[in-house]
């Protein structure tokens, strides 16, 4: 008999600002940034295994199977939890890689979101957030699924409402590993914590920016070019660029023009995320 299979969404976020207020001793970076989806992302299918095992029936290039996100939330909720089932997962990959989109996060939220509801586990979002964190810093936010004001690694997350525009996202073929530009001499450490809330206006920077830019002039060059049409942003540490749009028709015009020199996607902005719309819807 065929299983049934449970399929969710794992949408793309945008960093429409990052600070980088200092840095902790194990390393990593304090931040202030906002978070919100896009409704644009990768596709994971679920069916259970009754024989423990977890697998990844889709092969990502140069990842191996027991390294990816996926795999590994699974893994990970599967010995915290004690659950003595398996699941197969399938991955449909529309997000870039190293892109500053969160597709590898988000993937992995989806998974333990996903697999919350078909091992019926009833964890709650404080426990899957904690787990999430494990696996890295931008889980969180994905596993809640509410736009965010987030402060300490990228964790400490306060809800928030912005503006949803449609926005134009332009890919530069290059894959910026996010470690490399954490690491850069050069990045900007000490931005003062923002202390007002809601985050006053103008407050738009990404720290990452000079450095990403400098190392990847590709990236460069597409803020140059969305910039002719709107403010062009770099979200996360890149390598994606955006800019916002009152209508997706605005969006369209000037993703045509654009899109031929460069890859590039339309996606309307979105305060909750697709994932949990669709997990409401089922429940
Ligand atoms: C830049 C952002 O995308 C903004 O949303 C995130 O902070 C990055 O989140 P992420 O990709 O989930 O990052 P992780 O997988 O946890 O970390 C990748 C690497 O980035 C560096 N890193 C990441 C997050 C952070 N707050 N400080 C850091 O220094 C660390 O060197 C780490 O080894
Ligand atoms: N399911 C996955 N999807 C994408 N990348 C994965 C996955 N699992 C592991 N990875 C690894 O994680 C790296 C970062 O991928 P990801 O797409 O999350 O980058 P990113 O969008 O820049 O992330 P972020 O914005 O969170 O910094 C990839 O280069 C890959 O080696």
């Amino acid at each position: 008999m065929s299983q049934a299979r449970l399929t969710l969404p794992a949408p793309a976020k945008l960093n429409l600002m990052l600070h980088i207020t200092g840095r902790r001793a194990d390393g990593y970076h304090e931040l202030q940034t906002l978070f919100q989806f896009l409704d644009y992302g990768d596709e994971l299918s679920f069916a259970l295994r009754d024989d423990g095992e977890v697998r990844l029936q889709t092969e990502i290039a140069d990842v191996p199977h027991d390294s990816n996100l996926i795999v590994r939330a699974a893994r990970a909720l599967k010995e915290q939890s004690g659950c003595p089932l398996g699941v197969d997962i399938w991955l449909k990959k529309v997000l870039p890689m190293g892109g500053g989109i969160g597709g590898g996060s988000s993937d992995a939220a989806t998974t333990l979101l996903g697999l919350n509801h078909l091992w019926q586990l009833g964890w709650d979002e404080d426990r899957l957030a904690g787990l999430g964190l494990k696996l890295g810093a931008d889980v969180p936010v994905f596993v809640r699924g509410h736009a965010a004001f987030a402060e300490g690694i990228g964790e400490i997350l306060t809800p928030v409402t912005p503006e949803e525009p449609w926005y134009l996202v332009l890919v530069p073929q290059v894959s910026v590993s996010t470690a490399e530009i954490f690491s850069d001499p050069l990045l900007t450490r000490d931005t003062p914590p923002i202390k007002v809330r809601p985050v006053p206006k103008g407050n738009s920077r990404n720290d990452c920016l000079p450095v990403v830019t400098r190392r990847y002039p590709e990236v460069g060059n597409a803020l140059n070019l969305l910039g002719k049409f709107t403010e062009a942003k770099l979200t996360g540490t890149g390598s994606c660029v955006f800019g916002a749009f009152p209508s997706k028709a605005e969006a369209d015009k000037v993703s045509a023009l654009l899109t031929e020199t460069l890859t590039g996607f339309v996606a309307k902005g979105a305060n909750i995320s697709m994932l949990h719309r669709k997990l409401q819807a089922l429940l």
